[in-house]
Parts: structure tokens; sequence; C-alpha cells
């Protein structure tokens, strides 16, 4: 099942959608849904049956709970609409923090109701650009700024549902007025988590330069006080990776778990570098989405040295071997790169010196918020050098 069919399933069970609808591989008349772990979890009665073009089907059915659901977002707020009791109930969708405004109106259109019911929205793709447990956090400090009997209640409603509609099922809905600045307490929330996590994703040919500027990037870094985690090709290769190739597979399985523990850094709003070749533009795309679901900022980089000027270079001799035909699969002779179309920054290190490339990367953090602007090198330190040390 997709997340988002999760969540039809999660509202289905909450008496909130009648229906659910999945994707099988074959027909059947009832199957147990499993969680992650393969815990079955509910039982769909099949309703009905659409046959698609794939040879799969599209079942249709009620459902029925097999145990009690234990996980999910603030899940002990959560209460289904018959659980919420009796009385004029005034029940609001909310997809993102309150404002003062918004709480003002709510004061008064909430006015003459027995209880008020807040409902923020935390299925899948929603809410954007606040972590799902964010928004509950501050819907919480904006309900303690109503009067009256007030509640938050969860609900893992995402993008494929229309808030009124969930509202509806609560009691009668009420809409949220939007703009306007935020009280002090959702204030503060809000800014706890824009402190995410940030990744920094150089992708480019061999011998491009990824790994100096990396390097660089991460001394500048620990310079001026802050630290960072690198993921670079070799010692990846060697600790997380140890075992895979150049195939396509392997190498999609190479990114895809730096990209993972770069999304875990983030999460605890760490700073991750990463410097993999990464040739292929889906496989960063999956990285960037892994961020940004783990609350983190992406920045992609592409260090576009040429491969006359990667080759002349050649290090580690490997281009010659690749031409003679010793290394099969080698990028950028006998293998793939998609250069991207999706960048923060292109440097070409034909022509920039490797200060200036670690300078033009520190000025993307500023950008993104994680540097402060003018935040130099420690001035106890000795020695003013390279051009990276002006802020
Ligand atoms: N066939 C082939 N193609 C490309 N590169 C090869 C190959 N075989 C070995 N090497 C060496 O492995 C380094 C690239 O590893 P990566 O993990 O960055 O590659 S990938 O992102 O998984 O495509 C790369 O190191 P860097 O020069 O640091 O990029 C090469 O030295
Ligand atoms: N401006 C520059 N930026 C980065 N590397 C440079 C630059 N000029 C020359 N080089 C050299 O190019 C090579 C790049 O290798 P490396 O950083 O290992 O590349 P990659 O990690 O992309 O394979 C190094 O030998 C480095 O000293």
């Amino acid at each position: 099942m997709t997340p988002a069919e999760y969540d039809d399933l999660e509202l289905a069970l909450d008496g909130i959608l009648d229906t659910v609808t999945v994707v099988a591989a074959e027909s059947v008349d009832s199957l147990d849904v499993t969680d992650l772990e393969g815990t079955p979890i509910a039982r769909l009665t099949v309703l009905a049956k659409e046959p698609l073009a794939d040879g799969r089907v599209r079942l249709t059915g009620s459902v029925e709970a097999l145990r009690p659901r234990e996980d999910g977002v603030f899940r002990t707020l959560r209460r289904t609409p018959a659980d919420v009791g009796g009385g004029r109930i005034a029940a609001v969708p909310v997809d993102a923090p309150l404002s003062s405004t918004a709480i003002e109106h709510l004061a008064g259109a909430t006015a003459g109701f027995d209880r008020v019911l807040l409902l923020p929205l935390v299925g899948t793709g929603s809410p954007q650009g606040i972590s799902a447990h964010g928004l509950v956090r501050a819907t919480l400090a904006a309900a303690a700024l109503l009067p009256g009997e007030v509640r938050v209640v969860p609900v893992p409603a995402g993008r494929t549902i229309e808030p009124a509609r969930v509202a509806a099922a609560y009691g009668e809905p009420v809409h949220v007025v939007s703009g306007g600045p935020l009280p002090d307490a959702v204030e503060t929330i809000v800014q706890a988590e824009r402190r995410g996590g940030l990744v920094v994703f150089l992708t480019g040919l061999s011998g491009s330069g990824k790994s100096t500027i990396a390097r660089g990037l991460r001394e500048a870094l620990l310079e001026r006080g802050r630290t960072v985690t690198l993921l670079d090709g070799d010692v990846v290769r060697r600790m997380l990776s140890a075992g895979l190739g150049f195939s396509k597979a392997d190498r999609e399985a190479n990114i895809r778990r730096i990209g993972y523990v770069a999304a875990e850094v983030a999460r605890h709003g760490g700073l991750a570098i990463c410097a993999p070749i990464a040739p292929y533009a889906a496989t960063r795309a999956e990285v960037r989405a892994m961020v940004e679901e783990a609350g983190g900022s992406f920045a992609l980089v592409h260090v576009s040295t040429p491969l006359e000027e990667c080759e002349r270079r050649d290090r580690k001799g490997l281009y010659a071997k690749a031409r003679a035909g010793e290394i099969k699969e080698f990028t950028g002779i006998s293998d793939p790169y998609e250069a991207p179309d999706d960048t923060d920054l292109a440097i070409d290190t034909t022509s920039v010196p490797i200060a200036a490339a670690v300078e033009r990367v520190l000025g993307l953090l500023r950008d993104h918020g994680w540097l402060e602007d003018g935040e130099g090198r420690d001035p106890r330190l000795p020695g003013e050098g390279e051009a990276r040390d002006q802020g």
C-alpha cells in the first residue's frame, strides 16, 4: 500500500471514510492489510472490483480493524468522530500554524458552540513547510489561546481528501482565515522547526573536485565551530556500500544509502555533505525527497568540471584504464552521467580555484540560513588566509 492508501485506511477505520480503494495483484473478495513490518492490521471486505490495464485490480471495500493501532503522529491525541462526545461541535481543519488573526477569527466564529475541535491534518503530503509533529505542537499552542473548551485531534488526512469533508465527520466545519503574524508561542515552535538540517550534495564526474571541495568545506565549518558529517565516496564505499560495484543497480543502491544516512543527519538538525558521482537524476531526486521528508533542506551542487579536464588530471589513473577497456562501465567514458538541471550551484573547477569553490558553497549555506551573514572564521585563530575566510 502507498502512504496515501494507508492514510485512507486510517480514515476509514476511524469512520471518516466509508470505503478504501487499493490496487492489488489479483482479484480477491477479502484482503488482510499489513503494516510495514508485515503484521495484519485491518481486513478489507471487497465491494467492487475494477481490472486495470496492467493486469492488476482496483479493489474498493469496507474495513475492520484487526488490532488496535499504535503508531502515527501524536497517537495519544487521536480520537474518532464517535469519541469526541455530543453537543454542538465546531470542527476546524488545520493545515498550517494558526496566526493571531486566525485565532481571533476562530474565537468569534466558534462562540456558542459546546466545544471546538482543532484538527491538524497530518497525512501524507500535509502539512507543508513544517513537520506533522510541529503542526500539532503549534496547534496545541494556539488552542491555549482560544476561549472555551478546545481540543486538538490530529487526523491522518493528506492531499487526497477535502479538509471540509474531514471536518464534517467531526462536527460543523469552520474554516480558518489565512495570513497574518503568528502569536509568540506558535512562532517559537515554528522557528525551532526552521532550524532543520541541511544536506549539501556534490555531484560530478570522477576527478571533478567533489572530494577536494567537500573536505575544504568541512574544514571551513569546523574552523567556525560547526559540526558536520562528510559522506565521501571512498569512505562510503568502504563502510556503507562494501560489496557494491558500478552497475546501474549498485550505483543506485549506493546513492540511496548515502541519502538515507544524510536524511537521518538532517532529521536531527545536522549538516551532511555528500560527494558521490551520483550519475542518475532520478536517484538524486529520491535523495532530495528523503531529505525533505525528514524536514531538511537539500542543496545540489554540480561540480561541472568537463570530462577533458577530469581526464587530464587522472589522479588515480582510472581514466587511462577505462580508455584501455580495463575498467568497464566507467562514468563519462563507458557509462552515463546525467548532468543535473535542478542545481543550486554549478562549479567548474577548471577555472575556479579550490578556496573560491569552497567559498561559493559557503555562500549557499548562508542562503539556506545555515551560516549567519558574515559569519567568519574563528577570530582567535592565527593567520588570516584564503578567500574563504571572508564572510
Ligand atoms: N566504473 C567506475 N565508474 C566510476 N567510478 C569508478 C568506477 N570504478 C571505480 N570508480 C571509483 O569509484 C569512485 C566513484 O564512486 P561513487 O560511489 O562516487 O560512484 S557512484 O555515485 O555510485 O556512481 C570514483 O572516485 P572519485 O574519483 O572520488 O569520484 C572512482 O575512483
Ligand atoms: N579548483 C579545484 N577544485 C577541486 N579540485 C581541484 C581544483 N583544481 C585542481 N583540483 C584537483 O583535482 C583533483 C580532484 O579530485 P577529487 O577531489 O578526488 O575529485 P572527485 O572527488 O570529484 O573524484 C584533485 O587532485 C585536486 O587537487
